[in-house]
């Protein structure tokens, strides 16, 4: 007899709700990421997308709800994931060089006892040569610019080697050819079956960029494939009045204005 078999959604997220100081700002949010896609997480100022990543990875809690990460805890499954986190957040005066860091991504895989050693390193100079950084393998991160240092933090995130990828706001003060640099990387990505989830601000870019949408206003207002989800309608229900009608490959879109 034919054995059935049901793909395990790399996440599922079912009535998160999260609440800082009693005050809900992730309220009710259900939804399953598609295997493979970019999808984007987009919303106004303040309507809950860090704060949604966070509680998906346990970084804040959650009053109510539940999250499987290919079917499983976070905690087991952390090895599959890849996270790159909001630029501001991070402590960069930490005294660490850029290979340091890259080298991190490789903790998951060795365990805490084993060394890294010649492999690790190759692997994270190729990783730092792919985003462009091997001339600043031995320079500290605090001494990068904003965009050196969202590549090496991308760095990171590619050699853990993850399925699912999630990336709060890469795009944020970066120039256009490290814009590029990123778009690529998505795009090695997806075509090796990844799911990357990214916290995204430009709404003129969406429809170039991704596959899929999240629509967040506290509430999810709604969630799937670009093109018949990042509609003016569903904006304008997500954004309130702070858009502006643009035209984007052709399309009608909303920008904020
Ligand atoms: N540590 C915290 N303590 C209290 N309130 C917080 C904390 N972090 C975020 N908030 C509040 O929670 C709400 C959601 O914030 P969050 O950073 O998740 O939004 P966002 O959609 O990522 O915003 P942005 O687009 O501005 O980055 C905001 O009203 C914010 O002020």
């Amino acid at each position: 007899m034919k054995k059935e078999s049901t793909a395990v959604a790399p996440l599922t997220v079912s009535g998160i709700t999260v609440a800082y100081q009693r005050k809900a700002v992730v309220e009710d949010v259900s939804f399953t990421l598609p295997e493979g896609k970019l999808v984007a997480l987009i919303g106004p100022n303040g309507a809950g997308k860090s704060t949604l990543l966070k509680a998906v990875l346990g970084l804040v809690p959650s009053i109510s709800g539940s999250v499987a990460i290919y079917g499983d805890t976070y905690k087991k499954m952390r090895s599959r994931v890849g996270y790159v986190p909001q630029r501001e957040s991070v402590d960069w005066d930490f005294p660490t060089d850029a290979l340091d860091v890259v080298m991190m991504g490789r903790y998951g895989h060795l365990g805490w006892i084993k060394r890294p050693g010649r492999k690790e390193k190759d692997l994270a100079m190729g990783t730092l040569d792919k985003v462009g950084m091997a001339d600043f393998a031995r320079r500290q991160i605090s001494q990068l610019s904003g965009g050196q240092q969202q590549r090496v933090f991308l760095a990171r995130a590619l050699v853990q080697e993850a399925d699912l990828y999630f990336m709060d706001e890469p795009f944020a003060g970066v120039d256009a050819a490290t814009e590029k640099a990123i778009i690529a990387l998505l795009g090695e990505l997806k075509r090796a079956g990844k799911t990357v989830l990214v916290v995204h601000h430009d709404l003129s870019t969406v429809e170039e960029y991704f596959d899929h949408v999240l629509l967040l206003n506290k509430k999810l207002i709604a969630a799937g494939p670009v093109e018949t989800t990042f509609t003016p309608e569903l904006l304008h229900e997500t954004y309130g009045g702070k858009l502006a009608i643009v035209s984007s490959n052709g399309r009608e879109a909303l920008v904020k204005q």
